[in-house]
């Protein structure tokens, strides 16, 4: 009874998928089941937590877009608002994870726990790791030292931060990294162990609000290569995105004819930022022309998580100096 009030919010995902036999880990069918059915399938839970569920979507979450995101973090907020709920434990798709966390991470208005989890391996595989990865998200979510730290994704006995992490691998279960800024702790035997935490803003001491946003600003991702053309960004600004992030070449680097389109872009009041396609680092400023153009940068966030911030970003200011501030914070 003096357990802490757990509410699971469930969005489908390949922790709720359902394939036909129980050896089959890919061409499932995911966000099949709904939450009664997780719930039950983690008995254990109630050592930790008072938990009671609520379904928000079905969906394989590659398939997750603005409504839902907004959906989420509205009902996140309403529900940490509640002096009966002590902690949220999200159930999600593994595809764009990283993405809600981090979208979660810079809106959320509470210190309390927000926890998502995922599966890499649909529920009626043979070692499924769903029913541990939920129990891990709620005992984590119990933990008081939990308090405070932002949003975080708990899944194969680690703990990392939503800014840092990242999906690594296409099918194994030891998928969600941190490379080299590292995971904030482990689930390890009885014990939750935390290590440390980002100093980026986040949550209680972010500036977003999405309590009176019904969409976001539109921004698109062009991701470079050899041979590169300046025909992706023509397509997003005939698209009518308002702000583009570049994925470049090593330290956020752009080819020429890329430049001359996005220059063009800038021209036309669209925010630019370099991000990098290379996993880990900083994008800084390489070239004096990139900055001469007007481009922003991205700091360590992928062109995914950038995305997001750009997008909050842009519902509250034109003004690339501001824009810059933000990335240097979040
Ligand atoms: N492992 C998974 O959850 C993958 C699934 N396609 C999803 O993102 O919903």
């Amino acid at each position: 009874a003096d357990l802490p009030s757990v509410k699971i919010l469930a969005t489908g995902g390949t922790i709720a998928g359902t394939a036909a036999s129980s050896t089959q880990t890919t061409g499932y069918k995911a966000g099949d089941l709904g939450i009664q059915t997780l719930i039950e399938a983690v008995p254990a839970m109630k050592d930790y937590a008072n938990v009671s569920g609520e379904q928000v979507v079905k969906i394989s979450s590659n398939n997750m877009d603005t409504k839902t995101l907004l959906k989420l973090a509205k009902r996140v907020n309403e529900l940490l608002a509640d002096p009966k709920v002590d902690a949220v434990v999200i159930t999600h798709g593994t595809d764009t994870l990283e993405e809600t966390a981090y979208f979660l991470n810079l809106v959320t208005k509470s210190d309390k726990p927000v926890i998502l989890v995922g599966a890499m391996r649909p529920a009626t595989a043979i070692s499924a790791d769903g029913p541990m990865n939920l129990l891990e998200a709620v005992r984590v979510a119990s933990t008081p030292e939990a308090k405070g730290k932002g949003v975080m994704i708990v899944m194969n006995d680690e703990i990392n931060g939503a800014r840092d992490v990242t999906k690594t691998n296409t099918t194994n279960p030891a998928t969600f990294k941190s490379p080299e800024l590292g995971a904030m702790g482990y689930v390890s035997g009885n014990k939750v162990r935390f290590y440390k935490q980002s100093t980026k803003r986040h949550t209680t001491n972010s500036e977003f609000d999405v309590s009176k946003l019904e969409t976001l600003p539109r921004v698109d991702i062009i991701y470079s290569h050899v041979d590169d053309d300046r025909i992706m960004a023509d397509a997003a600004v005939a698209a009518g995105a308002k702000g583009i992030i570049h994925a470049g070449t090593g330290n956020g680097s752009i080819a020429n004819p890329t430049m001359e389109g996005l220059k063009d872009a800038v021209a036309k009041g669209v925010v630019v930022v370099r991000s990098a396609r290379v996993p880990n680092g900083a994008t800084t400023v390489s070239l004096p022309m990139w900055t001469k153009a007007g481009f922003l940068e991205s700091d360590t966030l992928n062109p995914q998580k950038a995305r997001l911030l750009l997008q909050l970003a842009l519902t509250k200011t034109q003004d690339p100096k501001e824009i810059q501030r933000m990335f240097d914070q979040y």
